[in-house]
């Protein structure tokens, strides 16, 4: 059997947030498998033992964890969230304390830390709390009173640190996810996102035809400023640069730095006009005061409505060749892209770059 979880190679490599759900895939698909294996042979042990009701019950929990297990294999989803592996958890570890005594009694303290893995941490934290509370009950009623307290603040503490450990390893999924995604001198999104966000408001633009814009930015003879400036007050003009957009910007608009001096801006629910009054002001913004209050600085951009039918890339490229013009026009203008040429009979795919100029 392959004990590798399923993973998309391309997805992992290319997008920090599609690498966190595929190592998440690969932690609960780990965690079914091992679960199955261990618990598996207990199903013909406690039917040996005559034990049916609690063998009826271990059979569930494996047909749930085989079912993760072949939904995320051919699918790479799992239904339910992983929700039905703390219910039967319980009900297993709860009957078998209450039949087997401590032989039962061990299996509550792996499936109590594997929820913390499982589901978001506040369901954990809930599941885990009935949990420590139902096997307290079943230890108060099945062993001594100092059993009881030594089972319940045992099995307590294990969940505390397994809660802590998840808690950890979420935050830091999280400051991987934002350190792969940003770029650490300006703070805006990275390439990494690209794709996807664009892909995001062509769909909004095909489904529901609501309409998103982009602005292309890119400031003038930078290389000039770092030559007469320094590499250093070059970095701190990007990064005031930055700061400027942000301040004109929505909170849903998104801000991307794709290249050295050339920033993209993503505009949900914007037409090309107002886009286009947005570039203009933005490029006053720069233009009108002093960067580091000596450094003049202008800027050219590019302003595309998406088209309905076109691709993220083809989307880009006519704001790029429309950037082209601005720079070759003279710098320091908004420049508003051609629409792309209707193609009769071919697919939007196939359409030539040379049509989005
Ligand atoms: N300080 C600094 N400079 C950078 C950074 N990334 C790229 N650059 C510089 O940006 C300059 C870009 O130069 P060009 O591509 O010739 O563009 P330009 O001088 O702005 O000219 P036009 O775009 O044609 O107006 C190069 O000198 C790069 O070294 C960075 O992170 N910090």
């Amino acid at each position: 059997m392959n004990f590798s979880a399923p993973t998309n190679a391309n997805a992992l490599a290319t997008n920090p947030t599609l690498a966190v759900l595929g190592f998440k895939r690969q932690l609960v698909y780990h965690l079914y498998f091992w679960a199955f294996i261990a618990v598996a042979p207990l199903v013909m042990v406690q039917w040996q033992q005559s034990h049916y009701l609690l063998s009826g019950i271990l059979i569930l929990f494996c047909t749930n964890a085989l079912l993760v297990i072949a939904f995320l294999r051919l699918r790479g989803s799992y239904f339910l969230k992983g929700r039905l592996f703390p219910l039967l958890a319980v009900v297993s570890a709860a009957y078998s304390t209450h039949i087997n005594g401590h032989a039962g009694l061990y299996w509550a303290y792996p499936a109590a830390s594997a929820l913390f893995f499982l589901l978001p941490l506040r369901e954990a934290i809930g599941s885990n709390i009935i949990f420590v509370v139902v096997m307290a009950v079943v230890s108060f009623m099945k062993f001594p009173e100092a059993d009881f307290w030594r089972i319940t603040f045992s099995l307590g503490l294990t969940c505390l640190f397994a809660m802590i450990f998840a808690w950890l390893v979420g935050k830091l999924q999280q400051e991987l996810t934002r350190l792969a995604t940003t770029d650490p001198l300006t703070g805006c999104l990275n390439r990494s996102q690209l794709a996807d966000i664009l892909n995001g408001q062509i769909q909004m633009r095909e489904r529901y035809e609501r309409v998103s814009s982009l602005i292309l930015l890119d400031l003038d003879y930078f290389k000039t400023i770092n030559d007469q400036w320094g590499h250093l007050a070059g970095d701190k003009v990007l990064t005031e640069l930055a700061l400027r957009l942000r301040k004109r910007l929505r909170e849903s608009d998104q801000l991307f730095r794709i290249g050295g001096e050339e920033f993209m801006i993503v505009l949900p629910e914007t037409r090309q006009k107002d886009a286009d009054a947005l570039a203009q002001q933005l490029l006053t913004s720069i233009s009108a005061r002093p960067f580091l209050n000596d450094i003049k600085v202008t800027a050219s951009a590019s302003v595309a409505e998406v088209s309905k039918g076109e691709t993220w890339s083809v989307w880009l490229n006519r704001a790029d060749q429309a950037l082209y013009e601005a720079k070759s026009r003279g710098r320091n203008q908004a420049v508003k892209a051609a629409r792309p040429l209707p193609v009769v009979g071919r697919g939007v795919e196939d359409m030539p770059d040379s049509a989005s100029g």
